[in-house]
């Protein structure tokens, strides 16, 4: 039974530098988590009390301001961050593609990123080889696939995630920006695939500004602000599937 369960999660940063706030306790402003001290230690608390829960078929999409926790959130979701505080709870494959660097070697080649990443996720290497000519036929790197990561552009690394992330039909995918690195033809492609991946029984849970995509794509809307959730609110007539109008 594919799930998601957090139970009021938080997460602190700690901050190594020497700050000389004048109120170290007081904030400052709406961006970004409380900075504060836990444990005699400088911190910023970026997540704070966080609960909630997913089931099969919900699509998430998380907004809020600059600095609101939306990253460390999916961070935490994807296992790089133990919380501070709180239990999470996830039954199912987890793919991620929130900076489209995590989770590739740069001296590896594209071919080899793939059958990494898709280890990570839990794949079996049979698994990942009979997904491999579709991974790179919908990358459309070509020989690329076979030179070193590291001398990919920005949108050429950005298409073997998506391409990767997305063919191996993950139960759970966590989302960033992702779209904005690719070119208009890939992006327009890459919407297309979004959809199709929205009809399957996932969870998808997408931070972002793109109020379009978040129209097309999610059901559910968490709001964060300070690393706290505002609101959680279910949207209650969404035609799943539905391409923005961008
Ligand atoms: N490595 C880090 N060390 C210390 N503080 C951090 C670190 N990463 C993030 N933060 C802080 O955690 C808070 C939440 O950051 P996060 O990146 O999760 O926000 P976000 O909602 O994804 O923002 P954006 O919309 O700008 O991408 C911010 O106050 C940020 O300064």
């Amino acid at each position: 039974m594919i799930s998601v369960k957090l139970d009021n999660v938080g997460l602190a940063y700690r901050l190594y530098e020497k700050l000389t706030l004048t109120a170290p306790d007081r904030r400052l402003g709406g961006l970004g988590g409380k900075i504060g001290r836990s444990g005699g230690k400088q911190v910023v608390q970026a997540l704070e009390d966080v609960s909630f829960e997913l089931k099969a078929g919900d699509r998430l999409g998380l907004v809020g301001p600059n600095g609101a926790g939306k990253t460390t959130l999916l961070k935490v979701l994807y296992g790089i961050y133990q919380p501070s505080a709180g239990t999470v709870s996830i039954e199912g494959k987890v793919d991620a593609l929130f900076n489209i660097n995590i989770g590739f070697r740069p001296e590896a080649t594209g071919r080899r990123n793939i059958v990494l990443r898709g280890l990570i996720s839990g794949w079996t290497e049979a698994e990942i080889q009979e997904k491999m000519p579709e991974i790179i036929a919908f990358s459309e790197l070509g020989d690329f696939i076979d030179v070193p990561f590291k001398t990919y552009s920005q949108g050429m690394a950005a298409r073997l995630a998506f391409s990767a992330a997305t063919a191996l039909d993950p139960e759970i995918l966590l989302m960033d920006e992702w779209i904005g690195a690719g070119d208009a033809q890939f992006q327009e492609k890459a919407k297309r695939r979004m959809d199709e991946l929205a009809e399957k029984a996932g969870i998808i849970v997408l931070a972002t500004h793109n109020e379009s995509l978040l129209e097309s794509v999610c059901t559910k809307r968490m709001t964060l602000k300070n690393g706290k959730v505002e609101s959680f609110i279910t949207k209650p007539t969404k035609k799943v599937g539905t391409r923005a109008k961008t």
